[in-house]
């Protein structure tokens, strides 16, 4: 990893916390979100020196924090420690962001972290503390969403992501996909705003027609036997970072992270090449997907991916593509009502239920006649 790292043998002044059978450094102290960065950099350093007993008598000077930007969800600090001997250290602070726990299972995500971070992916894990964590800065840019399309980063993107499917992160290997979207449909469709405005827009949805899809689709995904893997869930160009001298790309940010279908995390991906504006022309083209599967299928030999494993994963990613709209739209109904930040989650709900509904005729034809084929052993 390119990553600078604090030492691994961090010494302990928390509390070690036991996930699953690797421990990390914890710390009870909880950090508010909304503090400016002068009222939250002694916090910082507070836990800081809670944290890591080594850094305990360095003076609050040697601390600097600053914000990272990128991210919805949570705060995302960048925190600069000049130790003893002028060595400059650079971690980050994630805050989670208020009321995530609705959206976000945090303990499945720090169990993964682990395993995904052993296995050579993401920043290391340092220490946790009641609402956060602390991770190692990953010194790379982070990716637009039109560097997804250049064809040689997609396809790194694809053969990491063969490898991050391959990952085995212990505990239940149970597909999470269709209960999380079950949790999130409950939520979401008994919501009320107190915003007039939000009100009427929410008022706007049928949730008895989302229901009508959700079970639709879950019958026709069912149907393709997709593989389970250990899926990202969440691969967006703010989560893919590049080292250009180094060529190395790194996944981060695994907290949607579960045991899922292969084709929602490809197809999942695909919708992200519309950024965050759900520009859905930029969706890549059949050409793109099939360069994009050939590396994902066989990293090393990619050109002798035949026609009918290409077909395949044509026919997954497009129909768990729509399953990623339900998924981000309902989610984005629970942000509308829980989240602090300023993001417009009710309109993007609209952006994606909207083109769900633009998709779903071609997408079910498409599996349906698929399905229908003899199959050749
Ligand atoms: N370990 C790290 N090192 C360096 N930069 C980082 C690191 N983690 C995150 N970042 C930067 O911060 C941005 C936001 O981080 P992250 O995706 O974790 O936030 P988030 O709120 O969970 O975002 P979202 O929910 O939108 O995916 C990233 O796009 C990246 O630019």
């Amino acid at each position: 990893m390119g990553a600078v790292n604090i030492r691994n043998d961090t010494e302990v002044s928390g509390e070690a916390r036991n996930d699953g059978d690797i421990k990390v450094v914890h710390s009870s102290l909880t950090v508010d979100h909304s503090l400016t960065i002068p009222e939250i950099t002694p916090r910082i350093v507070e836990l800081f020196k809670d944290l890591f007993k080594h850094w305990s008598n360095l003076d609050e000077s040697r601390f600097v924090a600053e914000n990272l930007s990128g991210g919805i969800t949570n705060r995302l600090l960048k925190v600069a420690v000049e130790e003893e001997n002028g060595t400059m250290v650079h971690v980050t602070v994630r805050i989670d962001g208020p009321n995530t726990e609705y959206i976000i299972n945090r303990d499945r995500e720090l169990q993964a972290i682990h395993h995904l971070s052993a296995a050579g992916f993401g920043p290391k894990l340092l220490g946790t503390f009641e609402n956060g964590m602390v991770q190692s800065f990953i010194h790379a840019r982070t990716l637009d969403a039109s560097d997804m399309r250049e064809p040689k980063l997609a396809a790194e993107i694809a053969k990491q992501l063969k490898s991050f499917h391959q990952v085995d992160v212990p505990g239940s290997k149970e597909p999470q996909l269709w209960n999380d979207i079950s949790k999130f449909f409950k939520k979401a469709s008994h919501l009320t705003f107190d915003d007039c405005k939000k009100q009427n827009k929410y008022k706007e949805i049928s949730f008895k027609e989302v229901e009508t899809e959700i079970i639709k689709l879950k019958e026709l995904a069912g149907h393709l036997n997709a593989p389970v893997v250990f899926a990202h869930n969440d691969l967006l160009s703010g989560n893919l970072m590049l080292n250009d001298d180094e060529e190395k790309l790194y996944f981060i940010d695994f907290e949607y992270g579960s045991y899922s279908y292969r084709g929602f995390d490809i197809g999942n991906h695909f919708n992200e090449y519309a950024g965050l504006d759900c520009d859905y022309t930029l969706y890549p083209s059949k050409n793109e997907q099939y360069h994009f599967f050939r590396h994902y299928l066989n990293p090393e030999k990619p050109n002798e991916v035949s026609d009918k494993d290409l077909e395949a994963l044509y026919v997954e990613s497009t129909c768990y593509m729509l399953v990623s709209h339900l998924y981000w739209a309902l989610w984005a109904l629970i942000q509308a009502k829980m989240s602090p930040n300023e993001f417009d989650y009710l309109e993007y709900f609209f952006l994606r239920y909207d083109e769900y509904k633009r998709q779903k005729n071609e997408c079910f034809s498409l599996a349906k006649s698929y399905l229908s084929q003899p199959k050749t052993i």
